[in-house]
């Protein structure tokens, strides 16, 4: 899917755009992680989660919304596309276009408080999937249609602590989503997990972010399998 293994991080051919696109088109289970600094075992925890069906890895190390040092997520990120590349899976970027080019990423995700997506468009070129999170009808319709757009985030479904201080739209905005019929992919986030999962599907929603769910897991293989697996439930 993407570069980076070995010493340094490069950029290396990756997936064609429209693998990508197609990749992110079957997609369900997102799984935002931080580097697990502590802990120090993300190359361990990032095969479970994929090795349980996670279909899209996103770096999101934010202590108290503090990022990352660059040098630090180009590390994490580095195991993060070695372990992507074990398991098929596409490698998201958060926020950081120059980041996403350095590391061939798959996806590069910008929020509305990110760069613009013309500048990222123009520092990544076309062939990596760009996000946009939305928290509103309006926000929705627009990710929707802007130019360079490949899917959107609707959220949070429900107050999260990942997320401090964002107002929760609630499951309102899954549902107006879901009514107006995107043609563009989208998923639901925030405060989602096992049990909350059915209430999300009801709401219209076919894919989903999680980051708790699987980062606080006891078994993140797992909690991935159950989560994946409710999500293709439909899938024929
Ligand atoms: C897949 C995905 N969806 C939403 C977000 C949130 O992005 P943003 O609003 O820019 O907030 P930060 O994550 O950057 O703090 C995301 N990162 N990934
Ligand atoms: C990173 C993020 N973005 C959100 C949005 O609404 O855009 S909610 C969120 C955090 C989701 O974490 P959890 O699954 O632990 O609740
Ligand atoms: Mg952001």
């Amino acid at each position: 899917m993407h570069g980076g293994a070995g010493g340094t991080v490069t950029t290396m051919p990756g997936c064609t755009a429209d693998q990508i696109r197609n990749r992110l088109s079957d997609a369900r289970l997102y799984l935002c992680t931080d580097a697990r600094t502590e802990r120090g075992d993300l190359a361990e925890f990032a095969d479970a989660a994929l090795a349980g069906g996670v279909d899209i890895l996103q770096l999101r190390d934010k202590r108290d919304g503090v990022p990352l040092e660059a040098a630090a997520e180009l590390a994490a990120l580095e195991v993060l596309a070695e372990a992507c590349a074990r398991h098929g899976a596409l490698l998201a970027v958060n926020d950081r276009a120059d980041i996403a080019l350095e590391v061939g990423a798959d996806i590069l995700h910008l929020g509305q408080d990110d760069i613009p997506v013309s500048l990222a468009r123009r520092i990544v070129g076309q062939a990596p999937a760009i996000g946009r999170s939305t928290h509103s009808t309006a926000q929705a319709r627009a990710a929707e249609q802007e130019a360079g757009v490949d899917y959107f985030c609707t959220g949070p479904c429900w107050p999260t602590p990942t997320k401090e201080g964002r107002t929760a739209p609630g499951l309102d905005l899954v549902r107006a989503t879901a009514g107006s019929a995107p043609q563009r992919p989208w998923f639901a986030i925030g405060g989602i997990d096992r049990a909350r999962l059915p209430e999300v599907l009801e709401a219209g929603a076919q894919r989903i972010v999680v980051v708790r769910a699987i980062t606080e897991a006891d078994d993140p293989r797992a909690a991935a399998a159950e989560l994946s697996a409710m999500l293709r439930d439909g899938d024929s």
